[in-house]
Parts: C-alpha cells; sequence; structure tokens
C-alpha cells in the first residue's frame, strides 16, 4: 500500500487566501491594515529565515509586519520593554516572540508579559488555560495546522485513536487538547514511554513532534493510519557540504504502511506560518470589536 501525501503546502497556500481576503475587508471596516510584530534575538540562521518568511508571507495577505531584530547579547529588561511597547501600540495586533530565546532569557517571563490578547502564538498562560477549558483563545499554529490538516483528509475525527509523540509545551500537549476536543482517544507518549512501537501501532492517527530525524518507522505504523510529520531536522546531504530536511518519520517506510502521510518540507511547516496569519486577522477583528465568522477561515 502507498500512502497518499497530504499537501500541506498547496493547503496552507488556500488557507492564506482567505486570510488575505478577511484581512482586505479587515482594512475597509478598520480603515487601517492588520498588523503582526515578529521579535528575533539574535543571530541563528535557521530563525532569521523563518522570521524572514513570516514577513514576506504577512504583506502578500495584505497585513503590516514589523519585525524587531535585537543582538543575541540584549538583556531581558529590554526585551520586556520592546514585548511593553508592542502590547500598547494600537497598530499591532498580534506579537510573535522567536524561540528558543538565548539562554541568558527566562522564556516563561518573556510570555507571560504578552498581552494574552495578541498573544498569535497562544503560548501564554491564559490561552494555554483557555484552551484545556475550551473557552475561545489563541492556539498554537503547529497543532492547529495539524488539526486543519487532519480533518481536511479524515473529516470527522471522533472516537479515533491518536497517539502523539512528544510533550513539548509548543507542540505536543497542544496537540493533545485539540485532538481531545475533537473526541478523540489521545495517547501521548515521550521518552520515557515504553515500548514505543507497540504504543504507535494502536494509533488511527499519529503526530510525530520528536525532533529526532526519522525515528518513527514503517513497521511502528497501523496499516491505513494518518500520520503528521512535525519534525523538522536539518541532517547531512548526499553531496559534501550540503544538508536537506527530513522529518521525526522515516518517510520511505511509513509511507508503505500508512494511509496517508505528510511530507517534511511542504507539510506542516508551511501550515504553520498561515496559522499564524490566521490567528493575526482573527486577533485584529477581536481587538478592534469588528464582527467575524471565524469559522470561515
Ligand atoms: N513544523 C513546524 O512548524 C514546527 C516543527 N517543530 C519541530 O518539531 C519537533 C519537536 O519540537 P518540540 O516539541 O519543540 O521539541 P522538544 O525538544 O521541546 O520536545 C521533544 C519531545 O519529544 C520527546 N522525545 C525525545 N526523544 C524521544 C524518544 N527517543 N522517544 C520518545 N519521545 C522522545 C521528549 O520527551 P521528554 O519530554 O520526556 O523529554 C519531548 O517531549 C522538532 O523537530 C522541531 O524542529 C517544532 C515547532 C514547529
Ligand atoms: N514563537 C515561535 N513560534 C513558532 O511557531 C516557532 C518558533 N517560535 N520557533 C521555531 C519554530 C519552528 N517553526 C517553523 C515554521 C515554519 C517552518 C516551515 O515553513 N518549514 C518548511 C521548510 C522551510 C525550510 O526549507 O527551511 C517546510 O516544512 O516545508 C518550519 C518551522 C516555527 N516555530
Amino acid at each position: 500500500m502507498t500512502a497518499q501525501i497530504i499537501d500541506g503546502k498547496a493547503f496552507a497556500a488556500g488557507l492564506r487566501e482567505r486570510v488575505g481576503t478577511v484581512a482586505a475587508d479587515f482594512e475597509a471596516k478598520a480603515g487601517r491594515k492588520a498588523g503582526l510584530a515578529v521579535v528575533l534575538v539574535g543571530e541563528d540562521p535557521a530563525s532569521q529565515v523563518y522570521v524572514r518568511n513570516k514577513g514576506k508571507q504577512t504583506l502578500a495577505c495584505g497585513m503590516e509586519s514589523f519585525e524587531h531584530k535585537l543582538p543575541a547579547d540584549t538583556s531581558e529588561a529590554d526585551l520586556l520593554a520592546v514585548v511593553e511597547k508592542l502590547n500598547a501600540d494600537p497598530a499591532v495586533d498580534g506579537i510573535l516572540v522567536q524561540l528558543p530565546l538565548p539562554s541568558h532569557m527566562n522564556e516563561q517571563k518573556v510570555i507571560a508579559a504578552i498581552n494574552p490578547d495578541k498573544d498569535v502564538d497562544g503560548f501564554h498562560v491564559v490561552n494555554v488555560g483557555r484552551l484545556s477549558t475550551g473557552l475561545p483563545g489563541f492556539v498554537p499554529c503547529t497543532p492547529l495546522g495539524c488539526v486543519m490538516l487532519l480533518k481536511d483528509q479524515l473529516g470527522s475525527l471522533s472516537g479515533l485513536d491518536a497517539v502523539v509523540v512528544g510533550r513539548s509545551n509548543i507542540v505536543g500537549k497542544p496537540m493533545a487538547q485539540l485532538l481531545i476536543a475533537e473526541s478523540c482517544t489521545v495517547t501521548v507518549a515521550h521518552s520515557r514511554t515504553q515500548d514505543l512501537p507497540e504504543v504507535v501501532r494502536r494509533a488511527d492517527i499519529v503526530v510525530a513532534a520528536v525532533g529526532r530525524p526519522e525515528m518513527v518507522k514503517g513497521e511502528w505504523i497501523k496499516p491505513g493510519a494518518t500520520v503528521i510529520d512535525v519534525g523538522i531536522n536539518r541532517v547531512p546531504g548526499a553531496e559534501e557540504g550540503k544538508t536537506r530536511l527530513v522529518g521525526d518519520v522515516d518517510f520511505a517506510s511509513a509511507s508503505e504502511v500508512a494511509g496517508a502521510i505528510t511530507p517534511v518540507p511542504g507539510g506542516v511547516g508551511p501550515m504553520t506560518i498561515a496559522v499564524l496569519l490566521r490567528n493575526t486577522i482573527v486577533a485584529a477583528h477581536r481587538n478592534a470589536g469588528i464582527a467575524l465568522d471565524e469559522s470561515t477561515i
């Protein structure tokens, strides 16, 4: 059996187009564009690429992009001051502080400083609490993108067995919450899980968010299962000095067994940025008091 490839890149392009339409409508009603501020501390090359891509896609959707690049040795107090300024700026609807931060900063403290109603990453404890209790808030972009792909692929997820490998605050835990909300039976596996292959074999839905290149093998997958690969790992390429991206799933073997699978690149990654733009246009409407049927985007 050869799995169907879930085209996250194409789905993300469609989502960005819907966001663009809503953004134009917002501008007409509010008399200003919606705005997203992205804060990057330090010069990590991968982070710089992501931030540049976010900026380009924000502009392409008809929204304003504000980029704040701070040197790696910025003090935590100075970063908090930037966040405070963005909280108070009426042109800024969404704020994203790129993670990870340099080790001399307390990430939780910085995230806690963001106004929860501008926290389009959904990382603030208030939004974590809203998600777990079913209140409207902001949901982390990567897991929300995964659920969008799953629902597009499978329709209702109700009653399905889902295994999430990984329990981080930014992917694994919110992913599990969203799957619970979709009425899946959810198992969360991590580095202490006993017999991971056996746990994964139970799943109709496998979400891999581990950060270990090609760890999840085809033999672990229940035939016909839907596999969502969140992993982004840069590994040495075929040519000397070149690198390539691989996921946390061994695509070659898993795609022989799964019913459907996301590729890396071109799967979950592009969805993350598209959902960020979606969350930003939603934030703009909520904060400006302009009605929006959020179910249409
Ligand atoms: N596509 C996208 O947009 C995004 C992709 N990513 C990618 O997703 C992956 C995960 O990211 P993130 O959640 O931040 O990573 P973290 O390192 O924060 O978390 C990794 C999780 O995997 C678990 N784990 C590690 N090793 C094993 C193992 N051998 N067996 C079982 N579980 C294990 C850890 O367990 P424990 O808790 O016990 O340590 C932990 O819960 C990375 O590849 C990252 O690059 C991340 C964000 C966005
Ligand atoms: N506050 C914060 N929010 C984040 O959402 C956040 C973050 N910090 N820090 C880093 C991670 C990682 N992340 C990705 C976004 C897009 C791609 C993406 O577009 N990937 C492309 C490939 C890109 C490439 O070629 O390098 C793809 O999979 O097709 C990947 C990963 C967001 N993150």
